[in-house]
């Protein structure tokens, strides 16, 4: 409670205790948080390493059952993990398909910030149901309706700032559930898992009915139901994991980002002569990242000193395994922070202060960004990285180009985190004033 998140009690404890594998008790789990550089990379590397804990808060969160991809592990994970993939490639997910469809989504939000006339809009939420409509559209066929998106992604915010990486005190002790509903976040859960499931199901009736154009996941899916793996459940799983994983994730890096430009003016004029200088009015495309030098170090300071997910997935050991002289017992939660990585002052000078300039070398390339994992690293790294960059880049360029961003009614946001299950920005609105 003091730290204000288990992460920052457990970066904290790691710290007095002077060591970077810190193990303890929480409820009748065994947790292992692992910091360090050499230590992560272990842990990301070695198979041992690669299962996800099974816990009633994870089974939870996909209707009691254990399925989909994020959660599982094993053979299981193995053969989705790559058909998902698989199929989405197919259909262009991290293609030049992907970017026409990420220009179409910024498009939409550049009509909305022109009729606004510099009014304050909330810029985070509707990136979220931007990356969520992209992503259901590899995934699912088509948009979801925007009435379903707004509910969806309003109750997804309250979500995470009731939980912890490990779970919050639902995991640990699962009776909370009944006496304090509210309190605990079961609530909150419950009414997500009844949105998710109506968005879902009528997804899958309407591939039943063939009424969805196309050739997406769920009708490759559908086609491998002969399989013993390709089950209801299984479907049910990876959508779950693919609305969860889009709807929170770019909108908070956004959101970061835009209150960064509104709190450091000198660095959005710097961003806006680059773009000038080398796009003029020309739309940005992902590749234009080895050229905006000082507008993609920007991105990658953002990542850095905003680490969307301070601990990366939680894994389970699967045998005794030794981790820096320590023995870790099978069946141990291992935490990862990734966090330490970004905010360790021996790797990054200052590392509290944003200096887009630490990603730039002397000839003016860019350097250091294979120095941070905000999207993990190993066989488990997240699947959503490439649209996350793609769509970080296109976007911010579109928006600077074209409008300058200004506080509300003359209130600096803060750029203090929320940190729960992820680290998200403050709530916040912002007035976008178009160029001349
Ligand atoms: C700023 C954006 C994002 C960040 C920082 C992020 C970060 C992460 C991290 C740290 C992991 C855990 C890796 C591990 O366990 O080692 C992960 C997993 C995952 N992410 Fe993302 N993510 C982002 C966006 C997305 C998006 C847009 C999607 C979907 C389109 C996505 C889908 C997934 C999935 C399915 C997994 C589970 C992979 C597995 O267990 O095999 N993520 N992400």
């Amino acid at each position: 409670m003091k730290f204000g998140s288990q992460f920052k009690a457990l970066q904290v404890m790691a710290k007095e205790y002077g060591t970077q594998v810190l193990g303890l008790k929480m409820g009748s789990e065994m947790v292992v948080a692992v910091f360090g550089e050499k230590n992560i990379r272990f842990v990301c590397n070695d198979m041992n390493f690669d299962a996800r804990p099974d816990s009633f808060f994870i089974k939870l969160r996909t209707f009691g059952r254990r399925c989909g991809v994020t959660f599982v592990d094993g053979p299981l994970w193995r053969e989705h993990r790559q058909f998902v993939m698989k199929c989405l490639r197919k259909e262009g997910f991290a293609k030049e398909v992907m970017e026409s469809d990420i220009q179409a989504e910024t498009d939409k939000i550049l009509n909305i910030l022109k009729s606004s006339s510099g009014t304050p809009v909330n810029i985070r939420f509707l990136v979220s149901m931007a990356v969520t409509n992209i992503s259901w559209k590899y995934i699912a066929g088509e948009h979801l309706r925007e009435t379903q998106l707004h509910k969806f992604i309003s109750l997804m915010s309250k979500r995470s700032e009731v939980f912890t990486m490990a779970g919050g005190w639902l995991n640990q002790w699962p009776w909370l559930r009944f006496i304090a509903p509210n309190w605990s976040g079961f609530s909150i859960i419950q009414k997500i898992n009844l949105e998710m499931i109506e968005i879902i199901q009528e997804s899958i009736r309407k591939h039943r009915e063939g009424k969805v154009q196309g050739s997406d996941y769920i009708y490759k899916f559908m086609n491998e139901m002969y399989r013993e793996s390709f089950t209801e459940d299984q479907l049910r799983g990876v959508l779950v994991d693919f609305l969860i994983a889009s709807t929170q994730t770019t909108g908070s890096v956004i959101g970061f980002a835009i209150i960064s430009l509104i709190r450091n003016k000198d660095i959005c004029d710097k961003i806006y002569n680059e773009i000038n200088t080398i796009l003029g009015k020309n739309p940005p495309k992902a590749e234009d990242c080895t050229r905006l030098v000082y507008t993609s170090a920007f991105l990658y300071e953002i990542l850095r000193k905003y680490t969307i997910a301070p601990f990366s997935g939680p894994r389970r050991t699967l045998k005794d395994t030794i981790l820096d002289g320590y023995t870790i017992p099978k069946g141990t939660t291992i935490l990862i922070s990734l966090d330490d990585l970004h905010s360790n002052s021996e790797i990054w000078n200052n590392p509290e202060q944003l200096l887009p300039e630490r990603f730039i070398d002397e000839n003016g390339d860019l350097k250091n960004t294979n120095k941070i994992y905000p999207f993990g690293l190993g066989r488990r790294a997240c699947p959503g990285e490439p649209l996350t960059k793609s769509f970080m880049l296109i976007f911010m360029v579109s928006i600077i180009q074209k409008y300058k961003i200004e506080c509300s009614n003359g209130d600096m946001p803060s750029d203090e985190p929320i940190i729960g299950l992820l680290t998200e920005p403050r709530p916040f609105t912002a007035r976008f004033i178009e160029r001349p």
